[in-house]
């Protein structure tokens, strides 16, 4: 049956063409009646189609990129034509987990917001056009058309048009597959594929669950980061920019990979990791910077390597280096880059931490890694840049009972007891207690690997004792040695002042 909608929309065509054939003859009619007629028409057209259309296009304007609103309306549309249209399309969309259907072209889907109907349509426009284009069909241009009674234009035009890009951006956050990006150097910043950063789907398993390290501190950094996800209100509130700053430092081998891992599992975000020692300068620093999406925890390992106190880039780190040594593109890449000077500066760095711009997209996580705290530079510390500061130790009991969970599913052991006082007096990284216990084979059970981590325990213990010992005896060498040359000294000067006084004694005969 044909609604009132319709019924007005094909009203609306006689009329419109009534406007069209009105053009045309208007001339013949006498100056003074042109006017009122033409106004009449027109309230007539209102009074039969008092609907008003809005379209929004895939590609507005000189925009290469896709526009937000479209992508939007597309995924908050693909959530409510599932239950209301009748034909789909099915796309396995790139990147998203699971098949999304979409409406399909000329297919209305209505909608309803506090009580008043709205109609969605998507329109395919097909043109000849021979000319380039960055569009991905130069041919099709997609649009999709709202239509609403003018009663509501305020309403729909306003909350509701929010509302459905909020929604929008939720199914997508939702359907996403998360991304682990890494820069490229900037020669491959132009050209074709004019990529600043490559991605890699983010898949790692580390979660707070399997994170070892004492339940307190967990729950504290977990809070942390909750706190931060829902204070969008709070940071507009204060004038800060939503972001937040984390400082993980600890030695190798302490989980502070597979804690930056575990963050972005827990706010669902994405990862850039952030290769400082490939930016030329600051300039292709912002420019990377500017490109990282909101949600997301941007990286930047092992600081201290990177960048010296003075702000001037190290060389690539040497365990890196090795590998790059059998690969000659990397080693030619690696010779160029350090050819040329580098100019990326600690203030370079502050800046994207603290100035203007730092506010660009919103809602990021900055980590920095570093083995030595000590080394770093305080401007780089200091509260208000790096909020938080965590530190990853060595493995204590606490720590311990996590990964013989998550390895060899189990909640206690008789020698749990023993395992307890050794963590107690020595210092083991988690990573060397967790290669400890995955059994190397089939046949190997829980006690023989809680036996062996014992085992390396005993070792660490011993060497650690071995070790101490030939400090003590190094230092006590070396003491020896300089009251040795202090004495040797106190010989000399004495001698040299009897020396002098002979000499004053001989000037003055
Ligand atoms: N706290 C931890 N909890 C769980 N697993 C850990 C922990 N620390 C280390 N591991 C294990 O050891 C491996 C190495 O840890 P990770 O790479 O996170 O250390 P890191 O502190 O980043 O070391 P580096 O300073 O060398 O980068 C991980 O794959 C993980 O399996
Ligand atoms: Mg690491």
């Amino acid at each position: 049956m044909m609604g009132m909608r319709e019924l007005g929309t094909n009203v609306g065509s006689v009329l419109a063409s009534l406007m069209f054939v009105w053009a045309i003859f208007k001339n013949h009619f006498p100056y003074r009646l042109r006017g009122p007629i033409e106004k009449y028409i027109q309230k007539l057209v209102k009074f039969v189609y008092p609907y008003i259309q809005i379209t929004f296009h895939e590609f507005a304007g000189e925009h290469i990129k896709r526009s937000e609103a479209f992508s939007a309306i597309q995924n908050y549309l693909s959530k409510k034509a599932s239950s209301q249209a009748s034909r789909f399309k099915a796309d396995v969309e790139k990147d998203s987990k699971s098949l999304v259907l979409t409406m399909d072209e000329y297919e209305e889907v209505p909608d309803e917001f506090n009580g008043v109907k709205v109609w969605w349509v998507l329109i395919k426009h097909t043109t000849n056009s021979q000319s380039f284009s960055f569009y991905p069909n130069p041919d099709e241009k997609r649009s999709f058309k709202l239509s609403f009674h003018k009663r509501h234009r305020e309403l729909i035009t306003g909350p509701y048009i929010e509302h459905v890009m909020k929604e929008g951006k939720a199914v997508f956050l939702k359907n996403r597959q998360r991304k682990l990006y890494s820069n490229n150097p900037s020669k491959h910043w132009y050209g074709w594929k004019r990529t600043k950063w490559s991605h890699v789907f983010f898949e790692h398993p580390s979660t707070f669950d399997t994170l070892a390290m004492e339940t307190k501190k967990k729950e504290e950094i977990k809070n942390d980061l909750k706190k931060f996800r829902q204070g969008k209100e709070y940071y507009t509130k204060i004038g800060k920019a939503w972001k937040r700053g984390y400082l993980l430092f600890g030695p190798p081998g302490t989980g502070k990979s597979s804690m930056i891992a575990a963050i972005a599992n827990f706010l669902d975000y994405d990862v850039y990791d952030l290769e400082l020692t490939t930016v030329m300068d600051n300039t292709e620093l912002r420019n990377l910077l500017i490109e990282t999406s909101s949600k997301s925890v941007v990286v930047i390992e092992d600081i201290d390597c990177s960048l010296d106190l003075t702000g001037q880039r190290l060389k690539k780190k040497e365990k890196d280096g090795d590998e790059e040594e059998k690969d000659p593109i990397k080693k030619k890449e690696k010779e160029e880059s350090e050819n040329k000077d580098s100019k990326v500066t600690l203030s370079g760095l502050l800046n994207f931490i603290d100035g203007l711009w730092s506010a660009c997209g919103g809602e990021r996580i900055i980590v920095f890694t570093t083995n030595y705290v000590d080394k770093l530079d305080p401007a780089l510390i200091r509260r208000g840049r790096m909020d938080k500061h965590i530190e990853m130790s060595y493995c204590c009991f606490e720590a311990f009972k996590v990964l013989a969970n998550n390895y060899l599913d189990i909640n206690s052991h008789d020698l749990y007891a023993k395992i307890e006082s050794l963590l107690g007096e020595t210092n083991m990284t988690p990573a060397d207690v967790a290669e400890n216990l995955m059994p190397k084979s089939d046949e190997e059970g829980v006690e023989t690997c809680l036996n062996s981590l014992i085992e390396a325990l005993e070792e660490a213990k011993e060497e650690a004792r071995k070790k101490a010992e030939e400090e003590a005896r190094l230092k006590a060498e070396k003491e020896e040695k300089d009251k040795e040359e202090s004495a040797q000294e106190a010989v000399k000067v004495d001698e040299n002042s009897a020396n002098s006084v002979v000499k004053e004694n001989g000037f003055h005969k």
